[in-house]
């Protein structure tokens, strides 16, 4: 790379190319927060190096943005095929918070995928970049084609141009365990560390972002790991069916048969898609077929259960379910804190308990939407420097709280109290201080306080005008009984999880 003439005009010309249609792509408030504060540092021969502000700017910008600043620039000037992003301290780093909020949650599938493809720098790619401090290096290059695909570097790289890349933190050590989804995870364990086939297929459904992806990469990953020479190909539906509908162009369908009916482990992730698509399960029967009777193992994974999938036909849906189906079940306010604990450590931020507990409580759909929270308001508190506490959640969360506290009402946790406690609804707001009717009445009030993001004083004047004292009292009581009786304990967590589905 060519530091001295890197920043030349022309680089600059260019450069503000790329970033005016990375503003029309992705809107104004994603730019100033993730564009803006990049710099261009060099420009060399096929390659340009970005400088960004953290670390964690740069796994973000990289995941998100990283392929399509690649593309942009090979677009405007085909000579450049590998784009790092270098962290140095002195990249400008936005001189007010940006508003509206700092940038739009990933979008489910496609973005996160698209940020799959990016890959970390091997050392011996950053040992061959110059001098020049580049202390946390990560690069974008082009996904290999198969004819291009370089000399493997990574294992998954090595496993020709069938497999999709794998994402590194998918791992089993990072997939946190809880009641919704053990079941899921002790298949999956047994699947990656078995020689041989164990349950053929292993069928992982579930809803949106419960950790499907998440733990079909752990187990590619595994069985690379632990089984050399085992080809493993880890791919998405759609993948497949554009590979078949490429060798159908190129009138190759029999290469593609034998590609894909020579592997030891077939893994196709989000299977829902070939719904409708006839050629493509057919093609996806035979390959099904041909592996389970040659022993090798197939995993697939999918939104529903076999039999509750539509417009796939039925003696494909019955394949499916032959072997075992394990479900993920939506996540509970243990499994989204521990997810949360576990992604906050990868990304190597240090976040109070009460600020996990506070995106737990108010985040409830799934792993990918408690992530994404997390990582904006990380990325806000970094840009605009401020300190981590449930208020800055409260603030650049405020539309995901908004959204949740719409879903349950003070009105609604009386009534669901009441009705558990057999007390009247009228109860809640009366004067009784009986401790059947109290009791009942401080836990409403401590889930209202767990569950809305309504103020103590508001939180009082619902239940008969109470003062937020007293509302205070209520909550701590009931933390109390909750550490000291797992049975009550349970009891209110079986409340909160009613009112949270
Ligand atoms: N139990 C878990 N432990 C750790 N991370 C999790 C867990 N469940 C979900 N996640 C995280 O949530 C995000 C979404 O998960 P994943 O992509 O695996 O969802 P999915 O079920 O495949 O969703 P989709 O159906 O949309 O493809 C990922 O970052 C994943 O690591």
């Amino acid at each position: 790379m060519d530091g001295t003439s890197g920043r030349d005009g022309s680089a600059l010309v260019r450069w503000d190319r790329v970033r005016g249609q990375l503003k029309r792509e992705f809107g104004e408030a994603a730019f100033r927060t993730w564009v803006q504060p990049l710099t261009l540092s060099q420009i060399g021969a096929g390659s340009v190096r970005l400088g960004v502000p953290t670390r964690f700017m740069r796994d973000w910008v990289m995941t998100h943005y990283g392929d399509r600043i690649r593309s942009l620039w090979s677009e405007i000037d085909p000579s450049v095929r590998i784009v790092d992003f270098v962290v140095e301290s002195g990249a400008p780093r936005p001189a007010a918070p940006p508003a509206p909020p700092p940038a739009p949650l990933p979008a489910p599938a496609t973005r996160a995928r698209a940020g799959r493809t990016a890959r970390a720098a091997t050392s011996d790619e950053t040992r061959a970049m110059p001098a020049a401090p580049a202390p946390q290096t990560t690069r974008i290059e082009p996904a290999p084609t198969p004819a291009a695909a370089p000399a493997a570097s990574t294992r998954e790289a090595a496993d020709d141009g069938l497999s999709a890349p794998l994402d590194p933190r998918f791992t089993f050590d990072n997939f946190v365990v809880g009641k919704p989804n053990e079941f899921a995870y002790a298949a999956a364990k047994r699947v990656a560390e078995t020689e041989g086939v164990s349950f053929n297929p292993l069928f992982l459904y579930g809803g949106v972002g419960l950790g499907k992806t998440h733990l079909m990469h752990a187990i590619a990953r595994r069985l690379r790991e632990n089984q050399a020479g085992c080809r493993v190909i880890y791919l998405s539906a759609e993948q497949f069916m554009h590979r078949f509908i490429r060798a159908l162009r190129q009138q190759d369908t029999l290469s593609f048969k034998e590609q894909f009916r020579s592997v030891d482990v077939l893994m196709v992730d989000d299977i829902q898609f070939i719904s409708g698509k006839e050629s493509t399960q057919e093609e996806f029967f035979h390959t099904f077929n041909a592996l389970v009777d040659q022993g090798s193992q197939i995993v697939l994974s999918a939104d529903k259960s076999p039999s509750d999938l539509e417009n796939i036909g039925q003696r494909l849906r019955s394949r499916m379910g032959c072997g075992l189906v394990a479900d993920l079940h939506p996540t509970t306010y243990e499994l989204r804190l521990g997810i949360l604990q576990s992604k906050a450590e990868q990304m190597g931020v240090e976040v109070p308990s009460r600020v996990l507990e506070f995106i737990a409580h108010k985040v409830t759909t799934n792993g990918r939407e408690v992530e994404g929270a997390l990582i904006r308001l990380v990325a806000h508190a970094q840009l605009v420097g401020r300190t981590l506490t449930v208020e800055t959640a409260q603030e650049v969360l405020h539309d995901l709280v908004r959204a949740y506290d719409r879903r349950v009402s003070i009105e609604d946790i009386q009534k669901k109290v009441a009705e558990h406690f057999k007390i009247r609804l009228a109860d809640m707001h009366s004067a009784r201080r009986a401790r059947a009717i109290a009791r009942p009445r401080q836990v409403a009030m401590y889930l209202s306080k767990q569950l809305t993001s309504r103020s103590l004083p508001d939180i009082g004047r619902n239940f008969g005008g109470r003062d937020h004292t007293t509302v205070m009292h209520a909550v701590r009581k009931i933390e109390e009984l909750m550490a000291g009786d797992p049975a009550f304990a349970e009891d209110v967590d079986l409340l909160r999880r009613m009112l949270e589905s």
